[in-house]
């Protein structure tokens, strides 16, 4: 029997952009999409759970991952190591099932390295200043993390074109319908009679 072949898309965004937003949102439209759990050794946020979120684990069981070679990518990002855990990946593509990986610009280019076909979507917020009013907004993070995340966000949204398209998230509804019609491309009808 022959297996069907899933796709891989991976999106990237600097932080407070919106892009677990459009996720969540996404998948309540389309629960057959397979959203990646990510390793990392950030702590959980109130609501967090592990195995559900994030694998939350110490900095030696990830060292040890990435020693062992099962994160397809990983990248260290303000101040926390983060990776994708390879084999669900290869399991859920091998599937036939369409993969969400959503992950930092490094992660996104090692990606591009060694999965070239994947489609990499990257996501902006309608301005810098929106961008950090989230980010504050989300009460999430410590006033230094913030910080640390915004100079990092400089560098990210410079690298934007890098990606095979860019959605801005100024509106959740719009804009997750506009990555629907991106992970869900229209088939162009077969006439059924000439
Ligand atoms: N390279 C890589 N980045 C990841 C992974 N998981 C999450 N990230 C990214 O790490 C950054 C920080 O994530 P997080 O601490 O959850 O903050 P948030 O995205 O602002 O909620 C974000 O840009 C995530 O997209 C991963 O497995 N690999
Ligand atoms: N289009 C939007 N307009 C206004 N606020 C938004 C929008 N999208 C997301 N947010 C808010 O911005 C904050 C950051 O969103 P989040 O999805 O956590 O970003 P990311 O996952 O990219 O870090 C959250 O508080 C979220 O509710």
């Amino acid at each position: 029997m022959q297996h069907a072949i899933g796709k891989l898309i991976v999106l990237t965004g600097p932080s407070g952009a919106g892009k677990g937003t459009l996720l969540k949102a996404l998948l309540a439209e389309h629960p057959e999409l397979y959203v990646s759990i990510s390793a990392t050794t950030r702590s959980p946020r109130p609501g967090e759970v592990h195995g559900q979120h994030y694998f939350f684990l110490e900095r030696a069981e990830f060292d040890q991952m990435v020693a062992d070679g099962n994160l397809l990518e990983w990248a260290e990002f303000a101040g926390n190591c983060y990776g994708t855990p390879r084999q669900p990946v290869a399991e859920q593509i091998a599937a036939g099932k369409t993969v969400i990986l959503e992950i930092e610009l490094e992660g996104a280019r090692q990606v591009r390295a060694s999965f070239p076909e994947a489609y990499r979507i990257f996501i902006l917020p309608p301005s810098f200043d929106e961008l950090e009013n989230r980010l504050r907004g989300r009460g999430t993070e410590s006033d230094e993390v913030i910080s640390r995340r915004m100079t990092r966000a400089k560098d990210e949204i410079a690298a934007a074109n890098e990606f095979d398209i860019q959605i801005v998230n100024d509106q959740v509804e719009r804009a997750v319908q506009e990555l629907a019609t991106i992970v869900f491309p229209v088939d162009t009808p077969v006439p059924t009679s000439v």
